[in-house]
């Protein structure tokens, strides 16, 4: 039984170009707009404990949707079935009369939010011992900064006993601390068995809060698919690589890309030869075969080491090492590149992906995009034993030593 259905969902908003076309339009008749598509045709469903992250391009349509979800928008056409309660922080401000204090909107919001009197009573304490926001509680909304706000907007939400609970762009908008509380939070509502619907522009988030994803361009789900997939989908999709393309690359799965350069294979070695499994700390080579069908210059090589949650551990390219004489192929020509790093790295498994792409990143002129061409394992320490993802070569030293005066 899923807690969310979505079938058949279509939204347009009316585009005028000035205002006064609008006015126009009511005043004198006749059509002074354009209809634009925000949602089209867009299908989903969430199962009790499932997290699914939206992910797409600025215009997208992502906040448009979960606005629909969340009844903050009415769909033009389709049908949205929900189970249990379904809250969030979307847009700051929702939901909130600016002009009464932050206590008396706990009334306000809780209550649009589904809450009856009873509930709300039982969780005010917790709500405002969460939000941390002193004696600003009793303040009047309209002098409360965005972070605020938000602290606020997610408090109440988040007990608010979700079957569901929706995350957008906003909760970047508070600091550091208080962001990494609000994921605490959203983790401890996950293990609970909370589903989650997250739209984010970080996809490292993405990938640690959600295990299923969709990705959305032009108001329609283009992929779906577990969160790493999708993220590397998003790419593709940014790369602006056309449809057809993406389809046979993804079955072949050897990467994507214009590849008149390509990588043909990657091995990774350590002072005896071909390994996938390292110490900690341990000299290790990465041996890249390239063959260019056509001649391409100015190419930098970059490479990502993902750990088994698919989140980033280390990427770094030639532009960015500094490599003055990036490389240069002729057609025909077959190359060998070594590159050579200490595993500084955990206990773990881990994957290696690599990229052929010109300037810093692989957005604009993408060569070959080739992900987790390789596995390796890191099992062992040649180093002092650690602990963590990561070995940092520390030094001690005792200094300033002082009696203390009696
Ligand atoms: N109220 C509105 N009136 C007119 N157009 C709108 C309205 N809300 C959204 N749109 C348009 O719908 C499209 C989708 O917008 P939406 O905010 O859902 O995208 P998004 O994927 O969340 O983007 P971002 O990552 O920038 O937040 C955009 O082209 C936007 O301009």
């Amino acid at each position: 039984m899923h807690i969310l259905t979505v079938k058949g969902l279509h939204k347009s908003f009316s585009l005028y170009n000035s205002p006064l076309d609008r006015l126009k339009e009511r005043l004198l008749g006749g059509q002074r707009h354009r209809q634009y598509s925000a949602i089209h045709d867009v299908n989903l469903a969430l199962a009790p404990g499932e997290s699914l992250a939206l992910i797409g391009q600025n215009g997208a349509g992502k906040s448009t949707l979960l606005k629909l979800i969340t009844g903050v928008l009415l769909a033009d056409a389709g049908v949205i079935e929900r189970r249990g309660r379904i809250t969030g922080l979307l847009e700051l401000g929702t939901g909130f009369d600016h002009e009464l204090s932050g206590m008396e909107n706990i009334s306000v919001n809780g209550s649009l939010l589904g809450m009856n009197a009873a509930e709300i009573e039982q969780r005010r304490a917790t709500i405002v011992e969460f939000a941390e926001l002193g004696d600003y509680i009793h303040e009047p909304m309209r002098t409360y900064s965005s972070g605020m706000m938000m602290r606020l907007g997610f408090s109440i939400a988040i007990h608010a006993d979700p079957a569901c609970f929706v995350v957008d762009e906003a909760l970047s908008v508070g600091d550091a601390r208080f962001q990494q509380k609000c994921l605490r939070k959203i983790r401890d509502f996950q293990s609970k068995g909370g589903s989650l619907l997250f739209v984010s522009h970080d996809l490292t988030s993405v990938k640690l809060l959600c295990n299923r994803a969709i990705v959305l361009d032009q108001g329609r789900t283009v992929f779906e698919g577990t969160p790493d997939a999708a993220v590397n989908y998003y790419y593709q999709v940014i790369a602006r690589l056309d449809q057809v393309e993406m389809v046979a690359n993804s079955a072949k799965n050897t990467g994507y890309g214009l590849k008149n350069v390509q990588i043909l294979s990657a091995e990774l070695q350590n002072r005896s030869g071909k390994t996938e499994s390292f110490s900690a700390g341990e000299q290790a080579y990465l041996n890249i075969q390239i063959i260019a069908q056509q001649a391409v210059s100015d190419l930098e090589l970059g490479i990502l080491i993902r750990d088994r949650f698919g989140q980033d551990v280390f990427g770094t390219n030639t532009a960015l090492l500094g490599n003055e004489a990036a490389l240069h192929f002729s057609a025909g020509q077959t190359t060998v590149i070594e590159l050579g790093f200490p595993m500084n790295l955990g206990i773990g498994k881990y994957t290696v992906t690599l990229a052929l792409h010109k300037d810093m990143d692989h957005l604009e002129h993408c060569e070959h995009w080739w992900d987790n061409v390789l596995e390796f394992e890191v099992a062992g320490f040649h180093t002092p034993v650690f602990a963590g993802m990561v070995y940092l070569p520390v030094t001690l030293q005792q200094t300033g030593k002082r009696d203390i005066a009696a």
